[in-house]
């Protein structure tokens, strides 16, 4: 459970977002296609944000079978299907409408029905899920991840809900729906996508051990984070 054991940290360096790119949507495929092997499905949670939309471009090219994956979203904000805002939009306009996983396995967070309606609703549905093979998550400027800002609930006890609603979150917009800290810990594999200057100062605090957002994950295999030069400093 994230508060009873330290977070292990694999730092994976690029030259360039276009190295770490390729290199992370490589490992998805590897992945996918270990667990679709073994079981004979995979459960897949995506990152929100700008960072992950290239990634999501390179997976269009996978040779795999789609039909056997199953796609979750880490986070939401809570604005209409088709606002630019929106992470759903943006995973389906980069990938998944490229794709031909049957719709009834892509599970968008119904952010359209606000933060609380919207929680309850995806907890309802994670309770179903079998489990994650792969969380993916990114780093904001703050140190956020998902939608866990600094100075709010992070939901990293071990009685935690699954799903979060954030109301004010410091980020716009303000009116958002997280997977926990708790929930996003339950994976055999975690992976953050870290990329540009911007990111330098998370970075710098996250590697010095400061209590940021993205150190409350903390699955038991730890967290691979690909990160480029820029990012790293
Ligand atoms: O608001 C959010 O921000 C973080 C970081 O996004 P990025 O644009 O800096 O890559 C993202 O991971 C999260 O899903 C999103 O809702």
């Amino acid at each position: 459970m994230p508060e009873t054991h330290a977070q292990i940290r694999r730092w994976h360096l690029y030259p360039t977002a276009e190295d770490l790119v390729a290199h992370a949507a490589a490992a998805i495929g590897r992945i996918a296609a270990e667990a679709i092997a073994r079981r004979g499905d995979f459960h897949f949670v995506l990152a929100g944000g700008s960072t992950p939309i290239a990634i999501y471009a390179r997976l269009r090219d996978l040779d795999c079978d789609w039909s056997a994956w199953h796609i979750y979203i880490g986070d939401e904000r809570c604005v209409g299907p088709e606002h630019p805002e929106r992470n759903s939009r943006m995973a389906e306009e980069a990938w998944l409408r490229h794709v031909p996983i049957p719709a009834g396995q892509i599970h968008p967070i119904r952010g359209e029905l606000g933060p609380a309606r919207a929680a309850a609703d995806y907890a309802a549905l994670l309770a179903s899920v079998p489990r994650f093979d792969l969380v993916t998550l990114g780093l904001g400027e703050d140190g956020h991840t998902a939608s866990l800002f600094p100075d709010h609930p992070w939901g990293v006890e071990a009685d935690a809900p699954a799903t979060l609603a954030v109301t004010d979150s410091p980020k716009p917009p303000p009116e958002r729906v997280s997977l926990s800290a708790r929930a996003l810990s339950q994976a055999p594999q975690v992976f953050f996508y870290v990329a540009g200057a911007a990111k330098r100062d998370a970075v710098a605090r996250w590697r010095r051990g400061e209590g940021i957002p993205a150190g409350a994950i903390r699955p038991a295999n730890g967290v691979d984070i690909w990160v480029d030069e820029a990012a790293w400093g």
